[in-house]
Order: C-alpha cells, then structure tokens, then sequence
C-alpha cells in the first residue's frame, strides 16, 4: 500500500498539488488519469520522492517515507520498480545489460545469479532472442519489455509507470498494460500508472484517481468511471468514442 496524506506542491509560489490524500493498493493495477498539466508526473515524482512536498507524508505501508532522511530511504528505494516514459534504456548497453544494471549496483550477487535472474525476468516479460541487441536495434514494445524487465529485476513491492504506452499502437499498448497487470497480480506488488490511455483504464484500471487542476477529484474502479457524476471527469473519459460506446454499452 502507497499512501499520500495531504500532499501540497508549489513551484514558484503556484501551487500544482493542492492537498491530496489517496490510498494505492497493495496487489492492485492503480491508475492516475488526468489532462495534461494536471498535476500526474509531479504527483508520481512526490510519491517516489523526486520532489519533497511542501507539506503532507507519504507512507509505504508501515514507513513514513516522507519523515525518512536521504539514508533511510535507501532501503525503501531498492523495493521500487520504475518505468519511465520512452523507458529510458541506456543506449550503449545491451538488453542483458541493462536489465542487469540494478543488480550490478545494489547487490553483491555472483554474475551467475545475477544471469539467472536476469534471463528469469526476460523470459517472464516474454523477450526471447533479444539479450544480445541494443536499444536502437529494439521495436517500441521490446524496449518496454526490456524496461519492465528491469523494472522487475531487484524483486520490487512498489511499481511506478509513468505513460508506459508512450508512443505504442493500441495493440501493443494493450499487450504492455496485460503484462504490467499479470506481474502486479503475480508478486502482490502495489503498482501505480500515470497515464492518458482510456483504454488502459479501460482494461487494466483496477483503482482510478482522477486528477484536476492539482487536486483529487474523483476515485473509484473502472466500473464505477461510467457511472461517476462528476463533469469534468465525465468530459475527460468520454472524450473517446471507444469510451461512449462502452457506457452506452453499460446501460
Ligand atoms: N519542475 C517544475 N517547475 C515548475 N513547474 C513545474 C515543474 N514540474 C511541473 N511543473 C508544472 O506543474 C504542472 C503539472 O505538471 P505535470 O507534469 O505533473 O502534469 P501532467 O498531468 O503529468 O501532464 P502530462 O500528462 O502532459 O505529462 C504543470 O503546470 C507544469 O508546468
């Protein structure tokens, strides 16, 4: 479980998170939906603690992360998976390589083990062949693949993506979400995905936090999204027409 509790945010005196308290379950798909400049990526950044809150805690199940000093975090960040948009792959590196990166610098495994987790986590992302190949020589999905891959490797609790559709076609987008779901229900790992995707939400949004102008305006299931009497929310979801059709669908 990921808990933020009166989170506040300003920069430059603008205040861009503006008190959100939101609990993200343990086992559980959650999803940050909102428009663009709403406050997502800075709300996920907050949450991992690549931006300090002006005020309000985050906790990681029993731990005030927020009370921590830079120590203390450590052992919270090496149980936090991370895919970044564009999977931020380091491009003179293979595919190994750069799967087995976390396990280079935060364990003292023998390159045995690390090999075998590291073939583990491909395998299970399902990317045969490719150990070898470097980022360029990689289509867009194989290099989410490799970046869930390494996401996985050290084992995480807590799983951050932020747009992990960035940039794929529909079909594959929903093949990465399926993937991102299973591992989530696989290891009970608290997983939460900023994104645009109405799809996503669609197939995958267990939990769902909308976010508008900074602040939490609505959350609930994927269910209960075609439902919601909420405007804004209702303005942003049924901005698709795949969305129309399936709440006409649900009536
Ligand atoms: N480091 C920063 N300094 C100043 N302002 C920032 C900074 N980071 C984000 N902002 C502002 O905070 C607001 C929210 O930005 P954020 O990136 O969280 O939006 P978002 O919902 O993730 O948008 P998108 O979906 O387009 O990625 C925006 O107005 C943005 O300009």
């Amino acid at each position: 479980m990921i808990r933020a509790e009166h989170i506040v945010k300003s920069f430059d005196g603008r205040v861009v998170l503006d008190d959100i308290s939101v609990e993200f379950e343990t086992g559980k798909t959650n999803l940050i939906i909102g428009r663009s400049g709403s406050g997502k990526t800075v709300l996920l950044k907050t949450l991992v603690g690549l931006h300090e809150p002006d005020s309000g805690d985050v906790w990681y199940d029993e731990v005030n992360f927020s009370k921590l000093g830079f120590r203390e975090r450590k052992s919270i960040r090496k149980d936090i998976g991370m895919i970044f948009q564009g999977g931020a792959l380091l491009d003179s590196s293979t595919v190994v390589e750069n799967v087995k990166l976390p396990l280079d610098l935060f364990t003292s495994q023998s390159e045995r083990e690390k090999m075998e987790r590291v073939n583990f986590c491909l395998q299970r992302v399902r990317l045969d062949g490719a150990n070898e190949l470097y980022p360029a020589e990689l289509s867009g999905g194989m290099i989410k693949r490799v970046a869930i891959a390494r996401a996985i490797v050290m084992n995480p609790r807590y799983l951050f993506c932020d747009e992990p559709n960035s940039g794929l076609d529909p079909q594959t987008s929903i093949v990465i979400d399926n993937l991102i779901h299973e591992i989530t229900q696989e290891y009970g790992i608290t997983t939460i995905i900023n994104t645009h995707d109405m799809n996503s939400v669609m197939e995958i949004g267990e939990k769902i936090v909308y976010i508008h102008d900074g602040r939490k305006w609505w959350e609930g299931t994927k269910d209960d999204i075609l439902h919601a009497d909420n405007r804004e929310l209702n303005d942003f979801v049924f901005a698709s027409a795949m969305a129309k059709r399936a709440k006409l669908a649900a009536q």
